[in-house]
């Protein structure tokens, strides 16, 4: 047995081990708490399919107790009260917390959603660095932003003072797919702006965000600040519609999200919306095969397929297809699908049983609209302990035309698709040719070639020869892919209400 094989499960067995997994209620008012009903949903490991653990199944009167609590924190100025900096010094400590518990993070997240630990272990120094970074700009909320009027105003020297407030409640809103960063994207400016919170994790990832809520108020935040409410879809609506939050920020699907904007539109209530997306890479004649190679599984099928702004749509020029369809073929065909606690693990298993049936249904389509499924196109037979777990052979699928629901729809799994074009303008056009507008990629051997078409691509963001979300640049899509940004600057604003003093 070689010595990566035999980690595995040792780390089954730490992951096992954790506490939480039956501990598991609200987090309300400072306090671990049970909720208003007995119902409870499970949390099933993936790779497995062993019910591990459960946690409540909220309410509409788990919402009040949870949002009333978060009002009264706001409201009694004990965190929005701090000055910037010293919101800062907390945000720098929750990720020194953060650290110190990397392990039961990556492990818990790993069997929450069966993402690869090779992936998953990243989670915590991702989650560490987005406070740190917004812990750097607290400098911004300090400064007294004095804004003269044009002419001078009444008197000549008439001026404006800007300030930023905390835009108050906020209900986070977070899907099933990174369950500890997209909540932490929300989080970390939230509380560095002064506002207070209600975190609602997907249903089937309800418990690795709790090492985060705790790690939040061992390093200061008044426990007040920071409410969890764990529930299906209905409770998330009645959060999204009470009366006492003052932003929603959501991370999901393109219908979801439509909801919710249909709802903050009713309520006149501010929302950021990061939503689906079906991005392309466009692969240009002159692109060198191995940097393609290399960076294809990061930037084409990240965690299994199950990542927004994963390009799963290659573009490949008529002169390289076949070329490029083998290269595609063989780099997805020849990474490890198996155990997600294998630290050689490259693919795992779907996420959970419903998005697994949802994948499967998207390989009968491609089949049936005519498509060549070059490696993969069924689910993955493993055995041992994995014999009832979600997987799925990581697919790539040959001569998809553009109207092919393979080609336009978001998949949310280990599937790509190879399209072939003619000339550049065409691959631009392909690649537009959505209601998405999230991601991309473009790789060419001429960077700054590859820039200029990269800047065609009509998305919120795009990389040239690779792909990665950066904490200072914002990260946000157009069109179906959602409202507003996070990340940046641009991403602390969306927690701020502005408000200007005008002086004589
Ligand atoms: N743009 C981004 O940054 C980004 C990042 C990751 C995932 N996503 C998208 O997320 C989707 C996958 O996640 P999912 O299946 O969990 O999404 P989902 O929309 O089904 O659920 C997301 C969250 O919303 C809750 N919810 C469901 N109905 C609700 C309602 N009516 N009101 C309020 N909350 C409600 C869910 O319980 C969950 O917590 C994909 O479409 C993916 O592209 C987008």
């Amino acid at each position: 047995m070689n010595s990566t094989v035999s980690i595995v499960p040792e780390l089954r067995a730490r992951a096992a081990d954790l506490p939480y997994q039956h501990v598991a209620n609200h987090f309300i008012d400072g306090q671990w708490r049970t909720a208003h009903s007995n119902e409870r949903n499970q949390v099933t490991d993936p790779a497995t399919g062993e019910v591990w653990g459960s946690v409540p199944s909220g309410d509409a009167s788990d919402v009040d107790a949870a949002v009333g609590a978060a009002r009264r924190a706001f409201d009694d100025g004990k965190w929005s009260g701090l000055a910037p900096s010293e919101r800062a010094q907390v945000l720098l400590r929750i990720a020194d917390e953060i650290e110190r518990r990397a392990d039961e993070l990556s492990l818990t997240n790993t069997r929450e959603n069966g993402s690869p630990v090779a992936e998953s272990s990243g989670a915590a120094a991702n989650a560490a660095g987005i406070f740190r970074y917004f812990a750097s700009l607290a400098p911004h909320l300090e400064r007294d932003d004095v804004r003269p009027f044009p002419n001078g105003g009444p008197t000549g020297r008439s001026r404006s003072i800007v300030r930023q407030d905390p835009v108050g409640v906020c209900a986070l809103i977070a899907p099933w797919n990174f369950p500890i960063n997209l909540v932490v994207i929300k989080l970390a400016p939230a509380l560095l702006a002064g506002c207070t919170v209600v975190i609602k994790p997907a249903s089937p990832t309800p418990l690795s965000i709790r090492f985060i809520v705790e790690a939040a108020v061992a390093a200061g935040v008044p426990a007040e600040v920071i409410n969890l409410i764990t529930g299906s879809g209905r409770m998330g609506d009645a959060l999204v519609r009470h009366p006492g939050i003052d932003k929603v920020a959501f991370t999901g699907s393109t219908p979801v999200g439509r909801k919710i904007a249909a709802a903050a539109g009713e309520l006149l209530r501010p929302v950021t919306l990061e939503l689906g997306g079906k991005s392309s890479a466009i692969v240009l004649p002159d692109a060198d095969a191995a940097t393609l190679q290399q960076r294809l599984i990061r930037s084409c099928l990240r965690n299994t397929g199950q990542t927004c702004y994963i390009s799963t749509r290659i573009l490949a020029p008529e002169s390289r297809y076949d070329e490029i369809v083998d290269l595609v073929t063989e780099t997805i065909g020849q990474a490890p699908l198996g155990d997600p606690f294998d630290p050689n693990t490259v693919f795992g298993p779907v996420a959970n049983r419903a998005q697994y049936d949802t994948v499967l249904s998207y390989l009968e389509a491609g089949l049936a609209e005519g498509a060549r499924a070059t490696t993969g196109g069924r689910p993955a037979q493993l055995g041992g302990h994995l014999a009832d777990g979600f997987f799925i052979e990581p697919t790539v699928f040959a001569d998809v035309t553009p109207e092919m629901r393979i080609a336009r729809e978001e998949i949310f799994g280990p599937v790509l698709t190879v399209l072939r074009y003619r000339d550049v303008d065409e691959a631009v056009a392909l690649a537009n040719n959505t209601e998405f507008g999230l991601g991309g990629i473009v790789f060419g051997a001429d960077e700054d070639a590859a820039q200029a078409v990269a800047e065609r691509v009509d998305s919120g963001s795009v990389g040239v020869n690779f792909f990665a979300s950066n904490h200072s640049a914002p990260f946000g899509g157009r069109h179906d892919s959602g409202l507003g940004v996070e990340y940046g600057l641009e991403g602390l604003a969306a927690y701020l209400s502005p408000k200007s003093i005008h002086r004589l």
